[in-house]
């Protein structure tokens, strides 16, 4: 019980502030991820549009490269190119995250894969599509995004989280013309 809650929590939260952080620091793609999203709730319900899978590319792979020492195992958790947003590396490519392709491991792989992956992915995908749906985000006192400070630090051990909380202001959507 003591890995679901630990493993369950902070794992989502650390996602979705790195996706914002990095959405923020490439708005160019923070403009494509919204229309696109903007464009899959258009009418519909949340629900409907999570049940239909809002093609919101996961930008889970900022596990860098780290070893573990898990139960008396040593596991190695690697993950290339963390340093660069290209969300469309994901549009034309049958890699997936689901522990197939070892290039792209961001829920483990094999016997000790992540528990809670479909969990994961559904509490991403509903959040990030809603934040994006409902509020245009900028940064406090003008804050340059390309300044944007991507420090990490390492939490619990295993995760790597932004060692500085990201903080941004949310305007509701329907008040920007
Ligand atoms: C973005 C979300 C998440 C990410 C990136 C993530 C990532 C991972 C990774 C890398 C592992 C190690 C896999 C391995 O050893 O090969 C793991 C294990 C685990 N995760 Fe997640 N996780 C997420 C969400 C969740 C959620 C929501 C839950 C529970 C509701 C959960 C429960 C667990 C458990 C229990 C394990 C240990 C599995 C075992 O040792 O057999 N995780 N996760």
């Amino acid at each position: 019980m003591q890995d679901v809650f630990a493993g369950g929590t902070d794992t989502s939260t650390a996602t979705i502030e790195w996706s914002m952080t990095e959405l923020m620091k490439h708005p160019v793609i923070m403009q494509k991820v919204q229309a696109e999203v903007i464009s899959a709730f258009k009418g519909k319900t949340s629900h409907t549009v999570v049940g239909n899978n809002v093609r919101l590319t996961v930008m889970i792979y900022r596990s860098s490269n780290e070893c573990l020492s898990m139960r008396g195992h040593v596991q190695l958790i690697p993950n290339t190119e963390p340093d660069s947003l290209k969300p469309e590396r994901f549009e034309k490519t049958s890699v997936d995250f689901m522990g197939n392709d070892y290039q792209f491991i961001p829920f483990g792989s094999g016997s000790r894969i992540c528990f809670g992956i479909y969990f994961g992915l559904r509490t991403l995908e509903l959040f990030l599509a809603q934040m994006l749906n409902n509020y245009n985000w900028n940064l406090p006192r003008g804050l340059n995004p390309s300044n944007l400070d991507t420090t990490e630090t390492l939490t619990g051990g295993v995760l790597v989280v932004k060692k500085d909380p990201l903080h941004l202001i949310p305007t509701p959507y329907s008040s920007v013309d």
